[in-house]
């Protein structure tokens, strides 16, 4: 039977690789490429019938960052299939990043400058800003548009007899200190995207506690530092073609910079390949390249409260109490 495959964010950087991998992987593969930008997703599916004529490719419209472009996509799904194999988490923003120069050259000449360029600790703030729902922006589409996603498809997630498998594509950015559990959406910090980053991690430990039973399996990917949109965002463009070759002289030395979106998606690849059975829910598993250019998968412990984990979860279901409450309030009005 052929596997149904589900990617968000599938247009561009690593998610478009992985769609290109999982194609070499597997030709007999139903891939649906869930994007918000239906002119974007065309071209990435043009680009990858280039490469795969046959291939079964399947668009969607999705916007995770709203909660009623969800609801719909979810109603568009359940009626396209009856099961999905593999749903990969990989929507995600950064919305105005600021580099903290001043701490950028103190870590260069410090012993913390490995761990500084593989995890940006201390470097990156970003502004975040509330949406249309209500919500905060990054909270929304890198965490909250997700579990709702994953809520409405739970009937083809968990279909009975069979597994499937969430994946969601994280980052070694994601820190405890960047979340609170009294701020979850973190209306009152400097760095949305880590603190959503981490509560991503935290939700799929508690999905595999709620889940496992009923065959639905969740794991983390971190995919190193990869060249794409979100980090051309970060600095301007010229600086990035100055800094090129001090990047790839970096990655001699530094197995997470990955730079390709094809190197990034490695993690993401690999898990498709396993059982259920042999995956970590504690691990968050690594895309890596050797100095050589060699790639491979390592697995390395997440720093998780199973406690905090729980109460998140339970929070989250009942912003979706609220979210759905509005929604159906926004359709009576109209
Ligand atoms: N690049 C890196 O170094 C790292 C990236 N990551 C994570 O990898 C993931 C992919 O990012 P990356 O490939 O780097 O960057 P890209 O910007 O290339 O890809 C992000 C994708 O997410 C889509 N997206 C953003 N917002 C929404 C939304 N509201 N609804 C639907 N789709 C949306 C984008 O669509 P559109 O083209 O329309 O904007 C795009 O397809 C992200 O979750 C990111 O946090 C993690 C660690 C490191
Ligand atoms: C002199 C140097 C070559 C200049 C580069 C400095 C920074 C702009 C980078 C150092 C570490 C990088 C990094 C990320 C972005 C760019 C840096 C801050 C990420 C935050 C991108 C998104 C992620 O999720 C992380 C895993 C990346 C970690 C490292």
């Amino acid at each position: 039977m052929e596997k149904v495959v589900l990617v968000t964010g599938a247009n561009s950087g690593i998610g478009l690789a992985l769609c290109e991998r999982l194609l070499t992987e597997d030709s007999q593969l139903l891939l649906c490429l869930a994007c918000r930008n239906m002119k974007r997703a065309e071209d990435a599916r043009s680009a990858l019938l280039t490469s795969h004529i046959n291939a079964h490719i399947d668009l969607l419209h999705l916007d995770v960052g709203s909660v009623q472009s969800v609801l719909a996509a979810a109603q568009e799904l359940k009626a396209r299939y009856n099961r999905i194999d593999f749903l990969y988490l990989n929507a995600g923003i950064m919305p105005n990043p600021q580099v903290d120069v001043k701490a950028l050259f103190k870590g260069l000449f410090s012993r913390n400058v490995i761990n500084m360029f593989a995890t940006a600790e201390g470097l990156l703030t970003q502004q975040d800003r509330l949406n249309s729902d209500g919500l905060q922006e990054v909270f929304a589409t890198n965490l909250f548009g997700h579990f709702l996603l994953i809520r409405e498809l739970e009937p083809l997630l968990c279909p009975g007899g069979q597994t499937s498998r969430i994946v969601w594509t994280s980052s070694s950015n994601a820190r405890r200190s960047a979340f609170s559990i009294e701020d979850i959406q973190h209306r009152n910090g400097m760095e949305p995207y880590s603190s959503s980053k981490y509560a991503s991690d935290m939700l799929s430990l508690a999905l595999n506690r709620h889940k496992n039973s009923q065959g639905l399996f969740s794991s983390v990917i971190c995919p190193g530092l990869v060249m794409t949109n979100l980090t051309y965002g970060i600095l301007p463009s010229f600086f990035w073609t100055l800094i090129m070759p001090i990047m790839w002289l970096i990655r001699i030395f530094t197995n997470t910079f990955t730079l390709t979106p094809y190197n990034g998606a490695e993690a993401l690849h690999w898990l498709f390949v396993q059982n259920s059975e042999s995956l970590d829910p504690r691990a968050k598993y690594h895309s890596l390249t050797s100095g050589l250019g060699k790639n491979y998968t390592q697995p390395q412990q997440m720093d998780i409260d199973e406690q905090m984990s729980e109460i998140l979860y339970s929070k989250l279901l009942e912003l979706e109490k609220v979210v759905r409450k509005k929604q159906s309030e926004g359709n009576v009005d109209k």
